[in-house]
């Protein structure tokens, strides 16, 4: 496996989808992004939560639920990897929980030769209510452990977290360093002008790592609206890509050498005390 310590840098892509109520045309969708990501030499590329539905009622989901290991959506993660060689974050998909009638909502991570690497089940569930705007995750979605999930690619630790988990620091610090922290979203729209690109930032700077994060981005069919703005953040928080909305990409490159300038530069991941 190539490392970054032969080559300093790694591409990375965020992919922005607006999914529809329709499960085939988001997984064409996703597939022709993907293919996009790897032909401008993305090594590794992170769909956004529920790119594979944006159904209609919240139970939508769940009846697509799938097997861990079996399933239309799984195997088109695992192919896509394979077929392009290159890190797969499967933004997210609904997996089968103990609960009847409610889902993990669960980030599958698969490497180059399409075999799965990492499973992280969404911790913190989204509940918001102004007005007519009313969500409540927790009607449908079984919350995973509060075991923080990682896995290492060529870039270093990757840390994997999903959408509402960016407003919870401490999971990012229970990761430990990394290299990169990973963020599949659907942030609306409300919320992601208030506060989206804020706090990502600030992990970004407080974990001195870069973030990447892909997520919904338009109107969907549906009636959500949701924020978009995927994008690609340095060490230093600065932000290298952003695709304010629609499909399509925001790329970029993880570097091994501005980690360590921005972390030589400024120590404060040593001079953490509690
Ligand atoms: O935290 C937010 O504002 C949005 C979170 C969200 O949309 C989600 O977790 O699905």
């Amino acid at each position: 496996m190539e490392t970054l310590s032969e080559k300093d840098e790694f591409c990375v892509a965020a992919i922005q989808t607006v999914s529809s109520t329709d499960l085939h045309e988001n997984l064409e969708q996703a597939a022709s992004l993907i293919r996009q990501a790897a032909e401008q030499g993305a090594q590794m590329a992170v769909l956004p939560e529920y790119f594979c539905l944006m159904g209609r009622r919240d139970d939508d989901k769940v009846a697509l639920r799938e097997r861990p290991g079996k399933g239309p959506i799984q195997q088109f993660l695992s192919e896509s990897a394979r077929r392009h060689g290159l890190w797969l974050v499967g933004g997210t998909l609904p997996l089968e929980s103990p609960d009847s009638g409610r889902i993990y909502n669960t980030t599958l991570v698969y490497d180059p030769q399409g075999s799965q690497a990492a499973r992280y089940d969404k911790i913190h569930l989204f509940g918001f209510r102004r007005g007519e705007e009313a969500y409540d995750e927790s009607v449908t979605i079984r919350p995973g452990g509060s075991e923080p999930q990682a896995f290492e690619a060529p870039c270093g630790k990757v840390g994997l977290s999903i959408c509402y988990d960016l407003r919870f620091p401490e999971l990012y610090r229970a990761l430990g360093e990394t290299s990169l922290i990973v963020v599949p979203a659907a942030f609306t729209y409300t919320t992601g002008s208030a506060h989206w690109e804020i706090l990502l930032r600030a992990r970004a700077i407080e974990n001195q790592c870069y973030v990447l994060a892909a997520a919904q981005g338009g109107k969907h069919e549906n009636g959500r609206r949701t924020w978009g703005h995927s994008m690609l953040i340095d060490p230093w928080g600065d932000v290298l890509d952003c695709l304010p909305e629609g499909p399509g990409l925001a790329l970029g490159n993880i570097s091994r050498s501005r980690l360590e300038d921005v972390r030589q530069a400024l120590p404060a991941l040593r001079h953490r005390t509690l």
